[in-house]
């Protein structure tokens, strides 16, 4: 399948998409073997993360009215941010995809989701951090990270790209912000020991943390400068 997929993405996304693409596969599959998950899967995913990045509004609005997608008004406002879910769907129409899993982690790999499964975590952090996105001392941070608490760089990673998107002044989906508040509590739970929220009450936005930033995140917060590229 994977050549199959190369010379589909050979014919439809320039080549210095085709670099990311290629370093989301590879990034994929270290986080997977760090975290003794599906390698295989994560590649399948890292892969095809970006096949509809290059198709129109239009087609992105139609192809995902009509597999059911319910369209959201920011998402009618800036139909790119479904290249996601649509690439998913390019996945299972031109490639035979049908793991639930793989479609998942394509669709999930902009915005995250809250409670979102370890393999979409892999891909999500994969899409920003792989090499091509630079050398940034916050990158290279990230990076470190996401080796070290799967979680607290999800957090992390999706407060980079909040910043980054609050500083472009452009409409932000919330799903961002549920993610980081999802992974924000996780990570939080894991390092401290504590119960405060469910992932559901945190999936509806219903509490927000007492707890004061890490240290790690107060600086990241400070030295934010330059963000995706
Ligand atoms: N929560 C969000 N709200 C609005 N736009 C977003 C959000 N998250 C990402 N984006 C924007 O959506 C676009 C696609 O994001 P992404 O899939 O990470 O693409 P790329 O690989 O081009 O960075 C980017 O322009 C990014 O800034």
């Amino acid at each position: 399948m994977r050549d199959q997929v190369l010379t589909w993405l050979a014919d439809n996304v320039p080549a210095a998409r085709l670099q990311h693409i290629l370093g989301v596969e590879q990034m994929s599959v270290e986080l997977a073997r760090h975290y003794h998950l599906d390698v295989e899967k994560a590649a399948q995913a890292g892969l095809m993360h970006d096949l509809a990045k290059y198709f129109k509004p239009n087609v992105l609005l139609q192809m995902a009215r009509d597999e059911g997608i319910e369209i959201d008004p920011i998402c009618e406002a800036t139909p790119h941010l479904l290249h996601a879910d649509v690439s998913a769907i390019v996945a299972k129409n031109q490639f035979g995809m049908q793991d639930k899993e793989v479609m998942e982690a394509i669709a999930n790999h902009t915005l995250g989701c809250p409670a979102m499964s370890p393999l979409s975590c892999v891909v999500f952090l994969a899409d920003s951090l792989e090499p091509s996105r630079g050398q940034t001392p916050e990158l290279e941070r990230l990076r470190q990270v996401s080796k070290q608490d799967l979680y607290k760089a999800i957090c992390l990673t999706s407060e980079y790209s909040l910043s980054f998107l609050f500083d472009s002044r452009c409409l932000i989906h919330p799903r961002t912000i549920l993610t980081r508040n999802w992974a924000l509590s996780l990570s939080q739970h894991q390092t401290k020991g504590k119960d405060q929220l469910t992932k559901k009450g945190l999936g509806k936005l219903q509490v927000a943390s007492e707890e004061q930033p890490s240290g790690l995140m107060r600086e990241n917060q400070r030295t934010i400068s330059k963000k995706k590229v």
